[in-house]
């Protein structure tokens, strides 16, 4: 983690959690931080919900002056129309949501996303002013072969293709092996720096520096408390997209509270 970016923690919840849980949860979550005296201003926190909660997490947050952001974990790539099933960004905006999620692995696996597509998403989430977090990574496969440097780069030209350096600016990036997935196996710090630092080097050989040094690219796969803050000391680790650690509203602000946790030598 480098001092110059701010650190952002954002908890992709995946298809759990109808409103109502999703409103104890963020209560819980705000509840857990104030108490730990949490600045936001230091590290950000992000839930990302299902669609079907955001209303009422908008509710929650505005009413209550949280200091916490909420994202989508999806967006389509049309502006409106015959798309049946699908969310706009505008929609989206309306609904105060800061990020959205583009390319997370399981959209590419499941719903046959491609980056060409991941891009478009990315640039329409752009366009009505949510920054896109861009999710690629390598699956076993990849990984065994020794090339998830040069897999998970080819996904980022591909989804940075059509992003000028200013769009370029305003999106974070994150690497998640899709081996290490809700499969309890977390890559080391090493390895998560190793990709991530060559995620960086390539939005600077793609853009320049200053994108390449604004641009926060956070690590997901099995992140939780007791794993976080040896990652986060990593230089190009700027963050973690957490999954099935950030349903549980203590679990999730110890990873916020990264900084609370001494790192093993
Ligand atoms: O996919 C993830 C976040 O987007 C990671 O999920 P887990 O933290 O459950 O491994």
């Amino acid at each position: 983690m480098a001092t110059t970016r701010t650190p952002l923690m954002a908890g992709n919840w995946k298809m759990n959690l109808d409103h109502h849980e999703a409103i104890a949860l963020v209560q819980k979550l705000a509840w857990t931080l104030k108490d730990a005296k949490h600045d936001a201003a230091a590290v950000e926190v992000v839930v990302v919900p299902p669609f079907t909660d955001l209303r009422s997490v908008q509710t929650l947050v505005d009413g209550d002056k949280l200091d916490i952001r909420y994202g989508a974990q999806d967006v389509s790539a049309q502006a409106s129309g015959a798309y049946t099933g699908e969310i706009s960004a505008t929609m989206l905006a309306k609904l105060g949501v800061s990020y959205a999620v583009v390319g997370h692995s399981e959209r590419r696996q499941y719903h046959g996303e491609d980056d060409a597509l991941v891009g478009a998403k990315a640039k329409a989430a752009l366009g009505a002013g949510i920054t896109p977090i861009i999710c690629v990574g390598e699956g076993l496969d990849v990984r065994k072969a020794g090339d998830q440097v040069s897999y998970t780069l080819a996904q980022l030209d591909g989804a940075y293709a059509g992003l000028s350096a200013d769009e370029a600016a305003r999106t974070v990036v994150a690497y998640e092996p899709v081996w290490a997935i809700g499969t309890g196996e977390v890559a080391t710090p090493e390895d998560a720096q190793e990709v991530c630092g060559a995620i960086r080097g390539r939005l600077a050989e793609l853009y320049d520096d200053s994108v390449a040094q604004t641009v926060r690219v956070l690590y997901g796969g099995s992140v939780k408390s007791s794993n976080v803050a040896s990652i986060m000391a990593k230089e190009d680790v700027d963050g973690a997209l957490v999954g099935g650690a950030s349903l549980q509203a203590e679990e999730f602000a110890a990873i916020a509270r990264f900084q609370d946790h001494q790192v093993g030598l």
